[in-house]
């Protein structure tokens, strides 16, 4: 599946402007503005370490102890409500999580409690969004379908240490996704997957945006992002070294950062001579 055009005048569902965030007095988000849209998936990119995270987490209100965020991020709701998530205190903001948008982790073992079975996470967090009893089980057995797990009755009673890295991934996208949230934003949610895996993963993530959805995918890879993503935004340095177009931004980075990116991704060896060989590929 290719990523379609983005439509120019989607209605935009985040827009953060001059978010800063430091952590023990050192800036590591240094004055980032994006923009995400209904209907689009955009991939924030980057090398290790540059903020995608602190990003997601300083939006989500998610912050490590002692962690300090400015700027405005305006989140506008399915009805239209709009919301600075920055200014928002913790209990609005804990409502927004969830049905608004969406958080799977990138420690998606850490992100659960080792006590609590899978379908006791699930139901939990139907509950306190108000789901009905008797809908929370069938929800949540189908939100780990849709995450691409197989006989999800099997896990339902299963701790997360008795799950594979790449189960337990799948399981964290499944809680966050099993309130259809307005904007899902997905850390790295396919690294312990196998290829096959992760493509019916993403391809599933990706067609949420057909429903007016908003995707924000963080990943190292940019063949992920080139195949899934309407958008890429690049940060170095805590910042949007550049953004745009999915096929514009890989194909003909304008930035030396995103051209070192770019140049790094190429396909070695083997790939490349199979790349070579295709006459139809991705952008890389
Ligand atoms: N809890 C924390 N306490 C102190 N510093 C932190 C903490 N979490 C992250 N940092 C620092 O903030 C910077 C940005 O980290 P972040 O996790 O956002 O990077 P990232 O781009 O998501 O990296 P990766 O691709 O490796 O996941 C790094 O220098 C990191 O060391």
């Amino acid at each position: 599946m290719t990523a379609g055009a983005p439509a120019p005048d989607a209605a935009p569902v985040l827009d953060v402007s001059g978010l800063r965030v430091e952590v023990g007095g050192r800036s590591v988000v240094d004055g980032l503005d994006l923009v995400l849209r209904a209907g689009e998936a955009t991939a924030l990119v980057g090398r290790s370490g540059s903020g995608k995270s602190l990003t997601a987490r300083a939006l989500t209100g998610l912050l490590p102890e002692g962690a300090e965020r400015s700027g405005t991020a305006r989140f506008t709701s399915a009805d239209g409500t709009g919301a600075d998530l920055l200014a928002l205190p913790s209990g609005r903001m804990r409502a927004v999580r969830g049905p608004g948008i969406g958080y799977a982790f990138q420690e998606a073992q850490a992100s659960l409690n080792p006590t609590v079975t899978v379908g006791a996470h699930l139901k939990e967090t139907l509950k306190a969004h108000g789901v009905e009893r008797a809908a929370r089980r069938e929800r949540g057995l189908a939100a780990l379908r849709a995450a691409g797990l197989e006989a999800p009755e099997r896990l339902w009673h299963a701790h997360p240490f008795e799950l594979s890295g790449g189960q337990a991934q799948r399981v964290a996208l499944a809680l966050a996704c099993v309130l259809e949230p307005r904007l899902l934003i997905a850390d790295e949610v396919t690294s312990a997957l196998d290829p096959l895996t992760q493509a019916g993963v993403l391809d599933m993530l990706r067609a949420r945006t057909g429903a007016g959805g908003s995707l924000l995918l963080i990943t190292h890879d940019l063949a992920v992002a080139a195949r899934w993503a309407d958008r890429v935004a690049v940060l170095d340095g805590g910042r949007i070294a550049e953004s745009g177009p999915a096929g514009e931004v890989l194909r003909s980075p304008r930035h030396p950062f995103t051209q070192e990116l770019v140049r790094a991704a190429a396909p070695t060896g083997a790939a490349a001579a199979v790349a070579a060989s295709r006459t139809a590929g991705g952008v890389l």
